[in-house]
């Protein structure tokens, strides 16, 4: 099980989306990040086969998918961004339906779903309309439809947002325990949701790759880049322009700020333990977050 990119790019237009991108993966969870327009929906498009490179190849298993794109098709999940549902379905009239479009055996469709229905704990609910499920359910039937060929390779674009913490934390380890024997590539904006399950984590911005790494080395470089200073509101403005802020905290005794910098921000600034989010921010140099 290997999907390897070459010198992928993808232009727009004039507009280049996506830059020149290799790399290798193989089974266990890659977490994508990067800001807004970074290329990560358009890097998943192309890897499920929606979105034709404009350059550079992708291969699953030494196959180019360009040639052997059904053969991808056939151990392929993907849950994108904008999943649509049929409101008129209950849960497991759309799976039904779903696996029958993918060309499950008749016989096997009924026993297929029902194992899916029960791996995204939806027992429960999988009777009920799909109108009436809540933002967590419908990610769960979404992943469901994309676990229905039991898939080899399955891509999640950006499963959590609209969810509530605690549907989040359980989406994430409904993902965690998908991982064993499959490549999951995971995009999200919220670094909590990788920090516990992806074993590898690729930055992008504008098209390029800014740092492929895991997320425990990514931490490693950010020791000691990570400082919390309490100041008057006109300094902590100051150092506002100056540093990449990553929390704004104001109290009865000023404003306490947590800043990632790799050099002391402020006389009265002390080393903290970084984040992962401290850590994605030095990579990417995000603006501030205010809390
Ligand atoms: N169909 C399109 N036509 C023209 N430009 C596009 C098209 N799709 C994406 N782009 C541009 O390509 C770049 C990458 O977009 P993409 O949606 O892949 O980024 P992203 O990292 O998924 O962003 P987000 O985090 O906001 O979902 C952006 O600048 C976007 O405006």
């Amino acid at each position: 099980m290997e999907l390897t990119l070459e010198h992928l790019s993808k232009r727009y237009g004039q507009h280049v989306a996506l830059h020149q991108l290799s790399f290798r993966c193989e089974p266990g969870m890659l977490g994508l990040v990067g800001p807004n327009g970074a290329g990560k929906t358009t890097l998943m498009r192309m890897i499920a086969t929606l979105l034709e490179p404009t350059e550079g190849i992708i291969s699953w298993n030494g196959q180019d998918i360009r040639k052997h794109g059904q053969m991808l098709r056939q151990v392929l999940g993907y849950l994108p961004q904008d999943f649509g549902i049929y409101p008129e379905f209950t849960g497991r009239q759309f799976l039904r339906y779903l696996a029958a479009m993918k060309g499950l055996p008749g016989s096997l469709v009924h026993r297929r779903v029902d194992e899916v229905i029960e791996m995204v704990n939806l027992e429960q609910t999988a009777d009920r309309k799909l109108p009436t499920y809540s933002g967590g359910m419908k990610q769960r039937i979404g992943i469901a439809q994309a676990l229905l060929n039991d898939p080899e390779l399955l891509i999640v674009d950006e499963p959590t947002v609209g969810l509530d913490p605690g549907e989040r934390v359980r989406f994430r380890t409904l993902l965690a325990s998908l991982t064993s024997n499959r490549i999951i590539i995971l995009s999200t904006h919220i670094i909590s949701d990788i920090e516990a399950v992806a074993n590898r984590l690729l930055i992008v911005r504008e098209g390029r790759v800014l740092a492929d790494t895991t997320p425990e080395t990514l931490l490693a470089h950010t020791k000691g880049a990570t400082w919390s200073v309490t100041t008057d509101l006109a300094t902590a403005q100051q150092l506002q322009t100056s540093y990449q802020v990553s929390t704004m905290l104001t109290h009865m005794n000023g404003v306490t700020l947590r800043i990632v910098s790799p050099t002391r921000p402020h006389e009265a600034a002390v080393v903290i333990d970084p984040s992962l989010e401290d850590a994605y921010l030095l990579a990417t140099g995000k603006q501030a977050i205010r809390v």
